[in-house]
C-alpha cells in the first residue's frame, strides 16, 4: 500500500507504458498502446479517516483524497491547496455539491452535482483539471519564450456537458488550445449555446456530422496518430483522463460524511447504495475508486437511459454493441416492456448518456481480471490483467462485443447493480417527483438553494438525474427501502434539457419553463457563435487538418 507521501505510479490497462508519474498521467491523458492510466496501488485510508474527515469542508476533503495519489515531491501541499480552493470557488454552493432529502420515508437522496459555471456534474472535474493543465505548463515554461514555450492541444469529445465544462475550465488559458467535438444537432441547444458562443481565440468547437462515439473514436485516434503527435503535444479533457476520475471521488466521501451527519446516532454507519445516471462510466468509477478505497458503500447502482449496453452486460455477462437476442433473459424485450434497440446508438431525452461504448469500462475490466486471474507476484497479476483487457477489446474492435466468464461477472455484480430507464420511465419520475415535493418542507437536509430547481416548493429534475432517481426508487423497493438510504447523484440542471422537462410538466398548473432559466441562460440563445463544421464522411485526417490549422491561425494573432 502506499503512504501519504509515496510518489504514486501509472500504469496502462493494456499492459504497456508503466511507470508514468502523475503528472506524465495527466498530461498524456491516454497511454501509447491505447490504454488507459490507473494508478498501480489502491490507497488505504487514514485509519482515523471516519473521525479526522467528517468535519472537513469539500476543499480540505478533496485535499486529503487527492494527497493519496499526488505526492508533495510532485506537487507540493501548498501549490495543491491552492489549485483546489481555487477550482471550487466558482461554485455556488459554499458545500460545493450539496445533498438533499428527496423522500425521508424512502431514504431518499440526491447529491446536485450541478452548481458548478455550466450547470453539470462536470465542472467539479473540470475546473481542477484546467487549473492543473496552468500549474504544470507554467512550471514547465517558466523562464522560456517564443518556440521553446510547450503548447498543450486539448482534444475532447462531448454529448454535451464535458464540452462546456471543459471550455469554462480552459477558456483563455496560455499555451492551451481547446478543440471540443459534438455531434451535430445532436445536444440539446443550451448545451450548443454554452459551447459555440465561447469565443476566446483557444477555443475551438467542431460539429460532428455522427454521434458522440464517432467524436469519440476521432479523440482516440487523434492520440494514436503519430503524425499530429509529432507536431503537437496533445492531452485529454475526457474521463479518460486519469485526472477526471481522481476529482470525482470527492462527492463520495463529502456526501457520505453529509449522510452520516443527518442520520439518527442509532445509524451511525448507515447502509448506503449510490445511484449514477451513466453513460461513459466516468462517474460510476469514481465511486469504485472510493469503495476500494474504503469507504463503505454497499453497492453502486449503475442507471442506464436506452442505451444500455452496460445494463445487458450486468445481466448476461455480454459486452455487445448490438443487443444479441437469446441472450437477453426476456428475448431482448427488458421487463419494463421497451424493446432494445437494434442497431447503433439511440437518440434519448437524456441526450449527454447517449453512448454507445463506455470509455472507462475499461477500467474496471482491469480491476476484474486483476481480481478474477491473478496469481502470481504483484507484477504477473498486472501482466495478465493487462493481456485480458487487450483480448476483450480487440473482440470489442473486430467482432462488435465480447463475452467474459462468470467469474468475471460475479466479481461485477459484487460491487454494482445496474438498472434501464426508458424515456417513459424519465418523463414519469419527474413529474413524480415534482408531485411528491409539495413544498420545501419535504427537503429536510442539506442546503436548498433558489437556483431554479424548485417551482413554488415542488423539485425538478433534469432527464438524467431522473433516471437515477428511477434507478434507486427501483433499488430501494428490491432492498426493502428504509432500511438503506439511497444516494442518486444530481448530474445537471434541469434547464440544461428544455426538452424532457417540457414534455414532463407542460400540464402542471402554473408552471411555466422560464422560471427555470438561470441568469447564465438568459439571451445565449441570441449570442454570436462560433464552431467549425466536420462534414459526414470525414476522417480523421480531415479533423487533423482542421485542428493544425486553426491552431497556426491562433497562434499568429
Ligand atoms: C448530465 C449527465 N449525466 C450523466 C452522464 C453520465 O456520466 P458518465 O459518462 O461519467 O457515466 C453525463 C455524461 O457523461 C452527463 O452529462
Ligand atoms: N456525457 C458526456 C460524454 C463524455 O464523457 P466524459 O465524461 O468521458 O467526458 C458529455 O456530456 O460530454
Amino acid at each position: 500500500m502506499a503512504s501519504h507521501t509515496d510518489s504514486q505510479r501509472y500504469l496502462s490497462t493494456r499492459g504497456g507504458s508503466y511507470d508514468f508519474s502523475f503528472e506524465d498521467a495527466v498530461l498524456k491523458g491516454l497511454a501509447s498502446d491505447g490504454g488507459l492510466f490507473i494508478p498501480e496501488e489502491m490507497p488505504s485510508l487514514p485509519s482515523d479517516w471516519q473521525t479526522k474527515w467528517r468535519n472537513l469542508s469539500f476543499q480540505a476533503l478533496a485535499f486529503e483524497i487527492f494527497s493519496l495519489y499526488i505526492s508533495p515531491a510532485e506537487i507540493p501541499s501548498n501549490d495543491l491547496k491552492d489549485i483546489v480552493n481555487r477550482s471550487y470557488a466558482t461554485f455556488r454552493a459554499d458545500d460545493v455539491t450539496p445533498v438533499i432529502t428527496l423522500d425521508k420515508e424512502k431514504n431518499l437522496h440526491l447529491l446536485e452535482l450541478f452548481h458548478g459555471p455550466t450547470f453539470a456534474f462536470k465542472d467539479v472535474a473540470l475546473q481542477f483539471l484546467g487549473n492543473l493543465f496552468e500549474y504544470f505548463l507554467t512550471r514547465r515554461n517558466h523562464g522560456k519564450t517564443g518556440k521553446d514555450r510547450e503548447h498543450l492541444t486539448v482534444v475532447g469529445a462531448t454529448s454535451g456537458d464535458t464540452g462546456s465544462a471543459a471550455i469554462y475550465g480552459l477558456r483563455g488559458k496560455k499555451d492551451v488550445s481547446v478543440f471540443i467535438m459534438h455531434p451535430k444537432g445532436k445536444v440539446s441547444p443550451v448545451q450548443e449555446a454554452q459551447m459555440t458562443t465561447v469565443l476566446d481565440p483557444n477555443v475551438h468547437n467542431l460539429a460532428v456530422d455522427g454521434t458522440f462515439d464517432d467524436c469519440q473514436d476521432f479523440v482516440k485516434a487523434l492520440f494514436a496518430d503519430p503524425d499530429i503527435n509529432s507536431t503537437h503535444r496533445l492531452a485529454a479533457v475526457n474521463s479518460i483522463n486519469w485526472a477526471r476520475i481522481l476529482a470525482q471521488i470527492s462527492y463520495y466521501f463529502a456526501s457520505y460524511f453529509s449522510l452520516v451527519k443527518s442520520v439518527s446516532s442509532s445509524e451511525s454507519h448507515p447502509v448506503v447504495r449510490f445511484v449514477v445516471p451513466t453513460g461513459n462510466f466516468g462517474d460510476i468509477l469514481a465511486g469504485y475508486f472510493a469503495k476500494r478505497m474504503g469507504l463503505p458503500i454497499e453497492k453502486l447502482v449503475i442507471a442506464t437511459n436506452e442505451n444500455d449496453i452496460l445494463h445487458r452486460f450486468w445481466r448476461t455477462g455480454h459486452y455487445e454493441k448490438k443487443p444479441v437476442h437469446g441472450r437477453e433473459a426476456t428475448g431482448g424485450i427488458e421487463e419494463d416492456g421497451v424493446k432494445a434497440h437494434e442497431d447503433g446508438v439511440k437518440e434519448t431525452l437524456s441526450p449527454a448518456m447517449d453512448i454507445l461504448v463506455s470509455s472507462n469500462f475499461e477500467r474496471l475490466l482491469w480491476y476484474l481480471a486483476y481480481d478474477t486471474y491473478g496469481t502470481g507476484s504483484v507484477s504477473e497479476k498486472r501482466k495478465t490483467a493487462g493481456q485480458k483487457v487487450q483480448g476483450w477489446l480487440e473482440q470489442l474492435k473486430s467482432e462488435g462485443g465480447f463475452g467474459v466468464e462468470s467469474s468475471v461477472l460475479e466479481g461485477a455484480k459484487r460491487d454494482f447493480a445496474s438498472e434501464r430507464v426508458s424515456d417513459k420511465q424519465t418523463i414519469d419520475t419527474i413529474q413524480l417527483m415534482y408531485e411528491a415535493t409539495s413544498g420545501p418542507q419535504h427537503i429536510t437536509s442539506g442546503s436548498v438553494r433558489t437556483n431554479g430547481t424548485l417551482h413554488e416548493g415542488h423539485y425538478i429534475l433534469d432527464p438524467h438525474s431522473a433516471i437515477g432517481v428511477a434507478a434507486a426508487l427501483r433499488s430501494a423497493a428490491q432492498t426493502g427501502g428504509a432500511r438503506t438510504h439511497h444516494i442518486a447523484l444530481s448530474t445537471a440542471h434541469p434547464a440544461k434539457f428544455a426538452n424532457a422537462v417540457e414534455l414532463a410538466l407542460k400540464t402542471q398548473p402554473g408552471f411555466k419553463f422560464e422560471t427555470l432559466l438561470p441568469e447564465q441562460f438568459v439571451g445565449l440563445e441570441k449570442m454570436e457563435r462560433r464552431c467549425t463544421v466536420v462534414k459526414s464522411g470525414a476522417g480523421m485526417a480531415d479533423v487533423r487538418d482542421i485542428v493544425r490549422r486553426e491552431v497556426e491561425q491562433e497562434k499568429s494573432h
